[in-house]
């Protein structure tokens, strides 16, 4: 089967699968998301079974040996209908392009980027959350926000020194102590009935993120004590808030932007996969989430944003700022020459400009078009993809998120290139609660793929020939 026969189905798939129906109750009161999902889970299990009834048994492209030792790209081996990725287009988030979202989903009052509580809505239902909806989300949220004493205590007495990273994994892990759906498996809830305690675990993931990521952040780069949720405003306010940033209108709306178009990127990707894979042992979402979180610490990954600004820091101290295209030419060759990426450019997928380093542009050449990194940034953007193409590795010699995310956060003020990944995580919980809810409402399995032995692959061919 072709790339794009696999393409057409991904595509297809999100947009058949949940019908967009109803979205207020009999009664004419906003339904909660709770309350839509228990509608959708019986038509989606439905619609599992028959797609698994008419094509359960045919094959979905052959695997060569290859993919086994080239970290399964291009595998069709997951099924995820919250986001799909394009190589050429980039990602959909349940059909939707960044610049749909953009434009369709609720906002705060005043504000022009949307609002992560409504991305939410639309990767578990399919649907646009009315703005009502959407605020019922803010405050149940805040409500929720608490962390317990005991992870306050586990942060505070980490060392400065530990990365930021290892300190969210820490203080996520922690939160297993309160999981709703650990205490209801022990109970020995029905395996029908696992999404609902999943669901609650999941909305208390989200909601405590703000807390935890502001007090890491406060705690390590020594910024004082932090404030209380505001109930009446959204997360992203909040998060701003919690960071010491919240009075900048301008960065408010970076986060809200930033938290929608870092939550998803389907399911394959590290932090997405491993938190599947985690949650499909029947861990409770604290600990599955967790995991995601540790893979995305890794440089080839999520930390790949604070790789990006250091590198161009190291870079301005060797060539100085506003060094010539030869300079950076140089520098970015001698980089290849030491056996190192370019942190920033390449995908496993996109074979075009992520359209997350748009849509972050975009942001940037409205808010700060000015900003000497932001100009570093496009004279990078004019070199690299030359000298990726003449290098002749990279399959892909385009930029991704991480090479933009950290800029427009420096610009701000928000300068600890260390801490970067920790917003990055707080995004990427909102597409790994939403793929762990609808894991356990569709009863996925225990996932366990086959490994072999190069000793088994050499035998098995030579047997053939
Ligand atoms: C949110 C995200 O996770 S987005 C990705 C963030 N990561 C980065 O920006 C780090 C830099 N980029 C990379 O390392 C890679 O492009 C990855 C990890 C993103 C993708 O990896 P792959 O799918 O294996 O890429 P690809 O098939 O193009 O790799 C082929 C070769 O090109 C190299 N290559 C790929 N991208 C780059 C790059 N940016 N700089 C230098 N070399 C590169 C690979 O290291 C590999 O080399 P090898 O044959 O010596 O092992
Ligand atoms: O899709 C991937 O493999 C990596 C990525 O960009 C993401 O997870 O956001």
């Amino acid at each position: 089967m072709s790339a794009s026969i696999f393409r057409s189905i991904a595509r297809q798939t999100p947009r058949s699968s949940i019908a967009r129906s109803v979205r207020f109750a009999s009664t004419g009161k906003q339904q909660t998301l709770k309350e839509r999902l228990a509608e959708l889970i019986p038509a989606e299990l439905e619609n599992v079974k028959a797609v698994r009834a008419e094509h359960g048994k045919k094959s979905f492209g052959p695997v060569l040996v290859d993919q086994l030792y080239g970290g399964m790209r291009g595998l069709p081996a997951l099924i995820w209908d919250g986001s799909v990725l394009d190589a050429d287009e980039g990602i959909r988030f349940r059909g939707k392009t960044i610049p749909e979202c953009q434009e369709l989903l609720p906002k705060a009052p005043g504000g022009s980027e949307p609002l992560p509580e409504a991305l939410f809505w639309l990767l578990v239902t399919g649907e646009i959350p009315t703005q009502e909806q959407v605020t019922a989300l803010s405050k149940d949220w805040a409500a929720r926000a608490a962390i317990p004493e005991f992870v306050e205590e586990l942060l505070d007495r980490c060392p400065p020194t530990l990365h930021p990273m290892s300190q969210f994994s820490l203080a996520v892990t922690a939160l297993n102590h309160d999981s709703t759906f650990a205490k209801a498996y022990q109970q020995g809830i029905s395996k029908k009935e696992y999404w609902g305690p999943v669901f609650e675990d999941c909305m208390d993931l989200i909601a405590k993120l703000p807390n935890i990521a502001g007090r890491i952040y406060r705690n390590v780069y020594g910024r004082g004590k932090l404030p209380a949720i505001d109930a009446n405003k959204d997360y992203s306010w909040n998060l701003a808030t919690l960071l010491g940033f919240g009075d900048n209108q301008a960065f408010v709306e970076l986060l809200r932007l930033y938290i929608t178009i870092h939550s998803d990127h389907e399911g394959g990707n590290v932090s997405a996969h491993a938190g599947k894979l985690v949650g499909s042992a029947l861990s409770d979402p604290f600990l599955a989430f967790s995991a995601s979180l540790n893979g995305l610490a890794g440089p080839l990954h999520g930390l790949a944003n604070q790789e990006v600004l250091l590198w161009l820091r190291k870079m301005q101290s060797k060539i100085g700022e506003n060094a010539s295209d030869a300079a950076v030419k140089e520098y970015v060759w001698s980089t290849l020459k030491g056996g190192q990426v370019v942190p920033g450019y390449g995908h496993a997928v996109l074979r075009k400009t992520d359209p997350r380093y748009t849509a972050q542009r975009e942001f940037a050449l409205k808010h700060l078009p000015e900003d000497p990194m932001f100009t570093l940034v496009g004279q990078i953007y004019n070199i690299v993809p030359g000298i990726l193409l003449e290098a002749g590795k990279a399959k892909n010699p385009w930029p991704n998120v991480d090479a933009h995310s950290g800029v427009l956060l420096t610009h701000y003020g928000l300068t600890e290139m260390n801490y970067y990944t920790v917003l990055f995580g707080v995004s990427r919980a909102f597409g790994v609660a939403a793929q762990l809810i609808w894991d356990r409402a569709l009863g996925a399995p225990l996932e366990r793929p086959k490994s072999y032995s190069t000793a088994h692959i050499a035998k098995m061919f030579k047997d053939k020939n």
